[in-house]
């Protein structure tokens, strides 16, 4: 089961998890970063003291009461602090691209070391795929732009908005308060928005990732060829057309219901502001504020007001980034996680498997794909894995290579728990063709060296595997050997068949002198002459090697060491050609049944 270590974190949380994290990134340019934005807010809030001067000395210029030279001096004394509050934007526009682009940097190599790191039953479960749809979103362009740049300006406003805050308080401080109490609501509105917003997106999460499933399926080469032969263009379009418009339509009708609150409670604020100046109005009515104070008021009050709208907008902003964020916590606490080559066990020099009753059942699956399995297969032997279709041979064969645990049971190398070994020593022994092994976009060179990428430079060694799974001939065909490009996505490419491609995963189980080998179906897509060459192959070089290899050729089969015939998940039946002949079970009726195709 996937296990999340962290529940629901609340925002504070989150934002200092995140500001440890962008220090521990770059700690220098992020204080760099913050003594900027101090800097410009005191600035900022500066000058609406120098308003006020400004405004009472040329008033008392025009009256004559004051020097002309005095009005010059603050007008350059403000004008001087305003050039260097622009000139610190620059500045703090390149250290903060800097700081963002590191950011995004160490989030996509987070992500990437986490899935990993992680056991393979965890990408078998849908809500995995969902909390890693969301994680991902973190790491799109312009996330890290955006939170960064409404963090700062969520600090630069808060400095602005306290500055212009304790003039206000300072001359008068009930207007404040009124001030601040019209303006909040429509701020605290919007910070419910995000949320709601959020969570709206979580529930969509499982119907996006299926729209673009099915807007992948209408781009992909792969399918086109049955897309258009099947007519399924038309099928395709009405489910995505469906999708999205449900999607959206949901976000539509929250963003209008949240357009009507926002309309009435700005208004609010507007009311406030007003009753402030006409406040403003009558104390100089009155002769109870002079006329500097009151243009400094009409400017300070407007600032309040537009300050705690910046700062709760700039917040509810960071704190919609911040769910998201928290979703990228969330997933770099998934687990489990295989099993660190420190704490781990070496494996032994004999490469002998144990099954103790294993049984293993897939994520979200409601029945086990093998039951109760019990067996040894000793150092050396050779084992040919069989049965119908979807009885357990290929799961049997990741559980071996550690890729699955069991549900039930123990599966032990040599002595050792196999969850308790150095995975990553042990696959060093391993040489794998998967049924569903990979086809690069890279250059065959890549293709075959991947099976031992510490030789990938290793010319001889490549070609060698390469003529021992017969692949030899096919690259002397292509137009630049081994560095031919093996994709039409990129230009100069070129494409292979489906047996030249299982050529190309055969060479690359060649790459390592290993100790165990494992070949699922390795020949499925083979030529009979392939076939043949390559398990002639096999069976030379699986001498003294604990060798699997699943095949529905039973003529393969009997020259195996061992036969097991799988059904419904157990072994049913195990020995030697011979004596599964002899004992005149179920695999003597499917030898009958495949040799009279020869007889
Ligand atoms: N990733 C998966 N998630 C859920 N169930 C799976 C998964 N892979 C296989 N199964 C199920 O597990 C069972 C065993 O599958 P497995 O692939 O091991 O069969 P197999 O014997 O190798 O079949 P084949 O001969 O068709 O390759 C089947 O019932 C299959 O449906």
């Amino acid at each position: 089961m996937v296990q999340r270590l962290n529940g629901k974190q609340s925002s504070y949380r989150l934002l200092m998890q995140y500001i440890v994290w962008m220090l521990r990134i770059d700690m220098r340019r992020v204080a760099g970063l913050f003594v900027i934005q101090l800097l410009g807010s005191l600035l900022t809030g500066m000058n609406v003291i120098l308003v006020s001067r400004i405004a009472n000395l040329a008033i008392g210029v025009y009256q004559q009461t004051d020097p002309l030279s005095a009005l010059f001096f603050w007008l350059a004394v403000t004008l001087g602090l305003a050039a260097i509050n622009n000139s610190l934007w620059p500045l703090f526009s390149l250290q903060e691209e800097k700081v963002r682009l590191e950011l995004e940097e160490s989030l996509l190599q987070d992500l990437q070391d986490k899935a990993s790191r992680l056991r393979l039953e965890v990408f078998e479960r849908s809500d995995f795929h969902d909390l890693l749809g969301r994680a991902r979103s973190v790491t799109e362009p312009g996330f890290m732009l955006n939170i960064s740049y409404d963090l700062f300006h969520m600090v630069r406003s808060a400095f602005n908005m306290f500055t212009i805050s304790a003039v206000v308080l300072w001359w008068n401080p009930w207007l404040f308060f009124a001030i601040a109490i019209t303006a909040l609501p429509s701020p605290i509105m919007k910070w419910l928005e995000v949320q709601k917003l959020f969570q709206l997106e979580k529930e969509q999460i499982p119907d996006v990732r299926l729209r673009n499933y099915y807007a992948g399926i209408m781009r992909s080469r792969e399918a086109a060829k049955e897309v258009r032969t099947f007519g399924l263009a038309d099928w395709l379009h009405s489910r995505w057309q469906g999708l999205f418009w449900q999607v959206e339509d949901a976000k539509f009708r929250l963003s209008v219901r949240n357009n009507v609150k926002h309309v009435l409670l700005y208004s609010l604020g507007v009311v406030g502001v007003s009753c402030g100046i006409a406040w403003c109005v009558a104390a100089v009515l009155n002769g109870s504020l002079n006329e500097g104070r009151f243009a400094a008021m009409f400017v300070a009050l407007g600032g309040v007001s537009a300050g705690i709208r910046s700062v709760f907008d700039s917040f509810s902003r960071v704190s919609g980034s911040l769910l998201r964020i928290g979703d990228f916590f969330d997933y770099m606490l998934l687990g489990p996680e295989e099993e660190p080559a420190t704490t781990a066990k070496q494996p032994s020099e004999q490469a002998s498997f144990v099954l103790e009753h294993v049984s293993f059942r897939y994520p979200q699956t409601d029945r086990d794909a093998l039951q109760d399995v019990c067996c040894t297969f000793c150092d050396g032997e050779r084992i040919a894995l069989i049965g119908e279709n979807g009885s357990g041979k290929t799961t049997l064969v990741k559980l071996l290579a550690g890729l699955y645990q069991p549900t039930e049971g123990v599966i032990r190398f040599g002595d050792t728990d196999l969850q308790l070994i150095d995975m990553a020593e042990l696959r060093r022994r391993m040489a794998v063709v998967f049924q569903d092994f990979n086809r690069y976009a890279f250059t065959v060179r890549d293709n075959i060296g991947f099976g031992n990428v510490m030789e990938l430079q290793h010319g001889g060694l490549i070609q060698d595997a390469a003529v021992r799974s017969g692949a030899d001939e096919i690259i002397a065909g292509l137009p630049q050997g081994y560095d031919t490009l093996l994709t039409k996505q990129f230009s100069g490419g070129t494409e292979l068949s489906g047996g030249q491609w299982q050529k190309l995963a055969i060479a690359r189980s060649y790459m390592r002198e290993a100790a165990i080998a494992m070949l699922d179906e390795p020949t499925s897509a083979l030529d009979p002459k392939a076939e043949s060459d390559v398990l002639r192959q096999f069976l030379a070089t699986s001498q003294n090697k604990t060798a699997f290899i699943v095949s529905h050729r039973l003529g393969l089969a009997r020259f195996c060491d061992r036969i097991l015939l799988m059904q419904d998940g157990r072994i049913v039946e195990q020995g030697s050609h011979d004596e599964l002949v002899a004992k005149n079970g179920e695999y003597a009726q499917l030898w009958a049944m495949q040799s009279q195709w020869y007889n």
